[in-house]
């Protein structure tokens, strides 16, 4: 089947399932996690959806499905209108280029043996893109898009700060010129201080690059802060799906409301 994308959708899923088997089934547990129950949503250029839900209520593996890590048990990725799973391996190849993803810890994320400069350039090398000296320069201009100094690219990512290491997490996600960014609680493992310098990045980078980004998080507040558009999710369903301003106005769910009755200042957890 082929969707029927209007020229901004680039991401679109429907009728997501995921069931995982459960690490630990027994007697009186259940031996199948319905991770995901019934997702449908879709990113256009320019946009940036939340999700929010607490721990275990499926954001991870929602995220893992949207940048192929996660086969759905059912349900359907459509990539500007191409369903991925009946995708040609030209259609894979630019699905791996144009979605990217960060994660929570770039502690964990980048290669501690890799410098800076060896981060940026690898997907790069890997992809075949341009000269030498093209990659070189792209490698330069990444570390301004995310206002890291030349100098950064010498470093081993456990000489700079989590902030800094975040910033080369998004560099690195930026490599490839993707149309999507995933990205998974990516200000959870950061200090305080640093928080809204890199909800800030991502929003600014969102605008100058025409991205679409889906934010994750457990933290209704800091959604809100980088958010067009807001699902909220509850035991692998989505329970709320509106723009940021309706949710948080006009919540419908009670666990919306129970949410950001929960919901201390902004970035301040
Ligand atoms: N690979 C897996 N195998 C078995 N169960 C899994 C697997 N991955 C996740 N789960 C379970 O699926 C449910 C959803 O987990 P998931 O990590 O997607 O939620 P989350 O909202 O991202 O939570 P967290 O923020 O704690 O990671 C949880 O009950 C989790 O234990």
């Amino acid at each position: 089947m082929t969707g029927t994308a209007n020229t901004t959708e680039i991401l679109r899923l429907e009728n997501i399932h995921v069931v995982h088997k459960a690490r630990t089934g027994g007697l009186f547990r259940p031996d199948r996690v319905h991770a995901v129950n019934d997702v449908s949503l879709s990113v256009h250029r320019g946009e940036t959806i939340g999700v929010v839900g607490e721990s275990g209520c499926g954001k991870s593996t929602l995220a893992r499905v949207m940048v192929g890590l996660q086969k759905p048990t059912s349900g359907s990725v459509f990539f500007r209108g191409t369903n991925i799973d009946r995708r040609s391996a030209s259609t894979a190849k630019a699905y791996g280029k144009a979605v990217s993803v960060i994660f929570q810890d770039p502690a964990t994320a980048l290669n501690p043996r890799m410098s800076v400069h060896d981060v940026l350039i690898d997907p790069l090398n890997v992809h075949g893109i341009g000269s030498k000296a093209a990659r070189e320069s792209r490698v330069a201009e990444l570390l301004a898009l995310v206002g890291l100094p030349p100098s950064a690219a010498e470093v081993l990512p456990s000489q700079i700060s989590g902030g800094q290491r975040q910033r080369v997490a998004i560099a690195r996600s930026l490599a490839l010129e993707p149309d999507v960014i995933v990205a998974d609680e990516p200000t959870s493992a950061l200090d305080v201080s640093v928080r809204a310098q890199i909800l800030n990045l991502l929003t600014d980078l969102k605008v100058q690059l025409g991205l679409g980004m889906v934010f994750i998080s457990h933290d209704i507040q800091t959604v809100r802060y980088v958010s067009d558009r807001i699902l909220v999710m509850y035991f692998g369903r989505v329970v709320e799906d509106g723009t940021a301003r309706q949710v948080f106005e006009h919540p419908a769910d009670p666990y919306t409301r129970t949410l950001l009755g929960a919901a201390p200042g902004l970035l301040t957890h």
